[in-house]
């Protein structure tokens, strides 16, 4: 992971970090998170010369995500999260090189394991598992994604701190959040993150490699970061 690094400084550098519920179009300010600087680069390619957005590596896996986003919201006042990044596809919903939005973003190995099954934190009384991103700014990324050609599916994005490693944990994912699109190791700690500023937050996973039995070899990480900045591209239409 590297150190927070901006594309710009914010208007907002000498002020605090608000936590007004305040709609990204006032105050269009957007943080993007992304796990490895690879990915952060290609948004950055994709967003071109843009004073609006600042692009973050903040790591792997849900805490590493939720701390150093958490820390960048701490630094400027934003109007919008955006978690970004390359992602698993799940069988019959995301192909590789295609891209994926959250409608929902989902805790999913966060609960316990019994006897009988699996256990998510919001069954065991502990909170949430799932975050719901913003329904609009959603819908207009996904319709300007389809204006620019791109193949793009809305659906759930989980998040997991292990990567689903063979074809039973992935069709026991598949069943227990139906119509599950696509798997990342940060979008919920960048969404918790946005929550505990009271942040509209958005997930987008650009496909490397089919959820299920693992092949590190064969995963299209190219192709995923050339979707992910050609993403990244329409995120302005998205904001005006
Ligand atoms: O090796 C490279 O050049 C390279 C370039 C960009 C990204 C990577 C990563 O390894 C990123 C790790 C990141 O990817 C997400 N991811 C990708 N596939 C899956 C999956 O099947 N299940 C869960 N997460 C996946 C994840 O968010 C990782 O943080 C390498």
């Amino acid at each position: 992971m590297s150190d927070i690094a901006y594309t710009n400084s914010s208007p907002y550098d000498s002020g605090e970090a608000s936590s007004s519920p305040e709609s990204a179009l006032h105050r269009p300010h957007v943080l993007i998170a992304t796990a490895v600087d690879a990915e952060r680069e290609a948004v950055l390619r994709g967003l071109g010369q843009d004073g609006r957005f600042d692009v973050v590596a903040v790591g792997v896996g849900p805490a590493a995500a939720a701390a150093y986003t958490a820390r960048a919201l701490a630094r400027h006042r934003y109007g919008l999260v955006i978690s970004a990044g390359i992602g698993g596809g799940f069988a019959g919903q995301a192909a590789i090189g295609s891209l994926v939005i959250a409608n929902a973003i989902v805790a999913a190995d966060l609960g316990s394991e019994t006897p009988d099954g699996f256990l998510s934190v919001q069954e065991l009384g502990f909170g949430t598992d799932r975050i719901v991103p913003d329904a609009d700014l959603s819908q207009r990324w996904m319709q300007a994604l389809e204006r620019g050609g791109l193949s793009a599916y809305h659906g759930p994005i989980l998040t997991v701190s292990t990567t689903t490693g063979s074809a039973e944990s992935a069709a026991f994912l598949a069943r227990r959040i139906p119509g599950a699109a696509a798997e990342g190791m940060e979008g919920f700690g960048v969404a918790t993150a946005a929550a505990a500023y009271e942040l509209p937050v958005l997930e987008i996973r650009a496909i490397s490699n089919a959820v299920g039995p693992r092949d590190r070899g064969a995963w299209k990480i190219k192709e995923a970061l050339e979707a992910l900045e050609a993403a990244s591209s329409h995120l302005l239409e998205v904001l005006t």
